[in-house]
């Protein structure tokens, strides 16, 4: 069997080889009758078919440029025939894959028919389905023969007689192998573009769900380390809270050392300075006693120790002190050491002045003996006493004659008019001679001239008679008010000067102090540190604040109230006032920046102007004092702009009391500011007008005057009358700082007047 087949194939294939040669020489010769071959290159063919008819010829495309016309029939392709009734997509498809150049034979229409010849080769049909397929598996149409064959192409493709060459079958075959293989390497292609396709996505996806996977982890390390870093953080924030805490204590602790340290060293300061000061006092006691008793070894002992004029520095020079004594060996051993003799005191008084007054003849020989300048002037001098309210007024001009004369000394005089006769002509700055003085003096306080002054008088001018007392008592009178005039304008003038200095000297701020507290100098709302209720009664309407700030005072004895200004508060203003008042002694001690007392009984504590705590000492006077002032006494102070505002202090070795006095002021503010303490409460007598009560001094322990005691609280403050009696009694532990305000009309009575007015002694401080 396989040798037929073998034999038969072989057949076909000649057979095959001599229908091709065959066919192509029918091809030629048809070619020549109406058939023409036209090659086509790469590129649009220009021609679009209609079944196997040229429908439309692309101008100037291959076709037309080859000559195809529509209407042309495509017969076969790349030599091979096309079937009769062919799929369209067939030819089209076929027409795509024809390998270029490529070869395609068209028939003009007028010349097919008949005279069409089969091509050499036969496409296979397209095939429906396998209906309608012969036996052999092949349809009869499958095949063309060569036209020439056949009588009329149109009757019939196939002539009756001819069979299907095994040629041409096995070529078919071939075509259509070649043909499906084709469409599955096509189909195969597809399916390797799709699976590439696939690919490519499923890498994209994989890509994507690797970097979604990665991303995930990353993020949930990055949680874990953001929770680990919370919790870090969380633990250095309360690590930190736990320092922060430990830095306050330590820093709190560190404040109280340094406070402590410092009020230490202050009191270190104290004590060293008051151990030298009993020293010193010691010393100078020791040289008194000595003078006093012109013990000239002892003095000379003490001497060699010391330096006598500066331990005499407040009452002079020792040899000032030994004339005052009236020692004579003391006088005699000081003029033998080379003492100076004309030497001033800080009231311009020279030794020879002092024996003058004392009178010892001897004393005032030695300095004449020694060349003392006989003709040196005292000087016009106000001494104050008892807190400034008793004033003395002593004449300048006076030479040692005009003492003698006025303390009646009779031997001094002579001594020192046998010494140079032209002093008894000596006017002094009231006009008035030695002899003069003597008479003048010894009537002035009503009584007779004593004899002692006669005698000086009549030493001075033998046989000269005197005026009678009364003229001298007019004449007396009338030096006194001259001199008055001069001390008055004096101690103007020199208050004039001591505020311009102080006001050319500037503040210590301008002076290199930093204050803790800046603002308490420029612009600090009192309003929100006074203590709530007051602060509410202040800020009602005018008739009902009246009301409620009466309600806020208690009345402790007539027309002296106590009311709560300030919280008692370690905070508040008045705790925070006290440091910055003892930042600024500080820095003033440091600096050596002289601080005036506060007022002429008062040593301790500032003058707030001098500080520059004008504009806080002006907010408490208009938001506090005035307003409480118009609410107590409606109608009494009309006019408080004149303002002296400074602070006490109270404390063992410092001042410890405030003796009786009344203020010079119309109405006081008297605010503790703070401190520890214990005692140092404040008494009323009771209204000026009594004048009865001669402001005994010292404040009798169990006085039956007073009428009401304040206990002084930090933040309260009293609120009196400035004429009121009062006084602050000793303090028996600790410290105390008021601020006090006195407040009156302008160029209102000075504190002599006042102290006149209410008819009597007493005490009445100066500012
Ligand atoms: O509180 C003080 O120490 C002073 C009392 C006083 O003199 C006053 O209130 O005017
Ligand atoms: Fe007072």
């Amino acid at each position: 069997m396989e040798t037929w087949l073998k034999a038969a194939r072989d057949q076909a294939a000649r057979l095959g080889e001599d229908i091709q040669k065959q066919a192509i020489l029918l091809a030629d010769d048809a070619g020549q009758k109406g058939k023409r071959e036209v090659t086509f290159r790469a590129g649009p063919m220009g021609f679009e078919l209609e079944g196997v008819h040229v429908a439309f010829v692309e101008p100037d495309g291959q076709a037309q440029q080859q000559g195809v016309c529509p209407g042309d029939k495509l017969i076969s392709i790349a030599g091979y025939v096309i079937p009769e009734n062919p799929k369209e997509e067939s030819v089209k498809r076929w027409l795509d894959e024809m390998i270029r150049p490529g070869r395609l034979t068209f028939m003009t229409e007028a010349k097919s028919g008949a005279s069409s010849l089969p091509p050499a080769v036969a496409f296979p049909k397209e095939s429906d389905g396998g209906e309608s397929l012969g036996e052999d598996g092949w349809q009869d149409s499958d095949f063309a023969v060569p036209a020439d064959m056949l009588d009329d192409a149109s009757s019939s493709r196939r002539s009756p007689d001819l069979e299907p060459s095994p040629e041409a079958r096995l070529r078919a075959e071939l075509y259509a192998a070649k043909d499906e293989a084709r469409s599955l390497e096509r189909e195969l292609e597809d399916c390797r573009a799709e699976c590439h396709e696939l690919r490519h996505f499923a890498a994209e996806k994989a890509d994507g769900s690797l970097a979604a996977t990665r991303s995930e982890e990353r993020l949930l390390r990055l949680n874990d380390q953001v929770a680990l870093q919370r919790k870090e953080s969380e633990e250095l924030r309360k690590r930190n809270r736990e320092l922060q805490a430990q830095l306050e204590t330590l820093s709190s602790t560190c404040d109280e050392l340094r406070r402590e340290s410092a009020q230490n060293e202050d009191r270190a300061m104290e004590a060293m300075e008051s151990r030298s000061q009993v020293l010193e006092e010691e010393e100078k006691a020791e040289l008194l006693s000595a003078i006093a008793n012109d013990d000239v070894l002892q003095m000379l002992a003490v001497l060699r120790r010391a330096d006598g004029n500066s331990l005499m520095s407040s009452v002079g020079s020792a040899l000032h002190v030994a004339t005052m004594y009236g020692s004579p060996g003391c006088t005699k051993q000081l003029l033998a050491d080379r003492a100076t003799i004309d030497c001033c005191d800080k009231d311009g008084h020279t030794p020879l002045h002092y024996a003058a007054v004392e009178g010892d003849a001897e004393v005032v020989q030695l300095l004449i003996d020694a060349r003392a300048d006989l003709f040196f002037p005292t000087r016009d001098a106000r001494a104050r006493l008892m807190g400034g309210g008793l004033s003395i007024d002593m004449a300048g001009g006076r030479t040692a004659l005009h003492l003698a004369a006025e303390n009646g000394n009779p031997e001094a005089a002579s001594a020192l008019v046998g010494a140079c006769g032209a002093l008894a002509a000596v006017l002094d700055l009231d006009g008035a001679t030695a002899w003069d003085v003597a008479l003048r003096e010894g009537a002035k306080n009503g009584g007779h001239v004593s004899k002692s002054r006669l005698a000086v008088a009549e030493l001075l001018h033998p046989g000269k008679a005197p005026p009678s007392c009364e003229e001298l008592r007019a004449l007396a009178a009338h030096d006194a008010a001259q001199r008055k005039r001069r001390l008055d304008d004096l101690e103007a003038q020199q208050k004039q000067q001591a505020a311009l200095r102080k006001e050319m000297r500037g503040l210590p701020a301008d002076h290199g102090y930093q204050s803790p507290w800046p603002q308490l100098y420029t612009g600090l709302d009192l309003r929100q540190y006074l203590s709530p209720p007051l602060a509410a009664a202040l800020a009602l309407p005018t008739a009902a604040r009246a009301k409620a700030l009466q309600a806020l005072c208690a009345e402790i004895a007539p027309e002296v109230f106590a009311l709560r200004v300030f919280p008692e508060d370690e905070e508040g203003l008045t705790a925070r006032l006290l440091e910055e008042l003892t930042a600024i002694e500080r820095w003033a001690t440091q600096s050596a920046w002289e601080l005036s007392r506060p007022n002429s009984m008062n040593r301790y504590g500032l003058v707030l102007r001098d500080v520059g705590l004008d504009f806080f000492l002006q907010t408490l006077q208009a938001q506090c004092v005035r307003p409480l002032a118009s609410a107590l006494w409606p109608e009494k102070y009309r006019d408080l702009s004149e303002v002296h505002g400074f602070t006490v202090r109270y404390k063992e070795g410092e001042d410890r009391l405030l003796e009786t006095h009344v203020d010079s002021s119309e109405l006081t503010l008297n605010l503790c500011l703070g401190g520890s303490f214990q005692g140092g409460g404040v008494y009323f007598h009771g209204h000026h007008g009594s004048s009865e009560d001669p402001m005994e001094t010292p404040h009798p322990a169990n006085c039956t005057r007073c009428l009401a005691t304040h206990c002084h609280q930090p933040g309260v403050a009293l609120l009196h009358d400035g004429r009121c009696i009062h006084g602050a009694q000793p303090l028996s532990a600790g410290e105390r700082t008021n601020l006090v305000l006195w407040c009156r009309a302008p160029a209102a009575l000075n504190s002599a007047a006042w102290l006149g007015w209410r008819g009597g002694a007493g005490q009445c401080p100066e500012w």
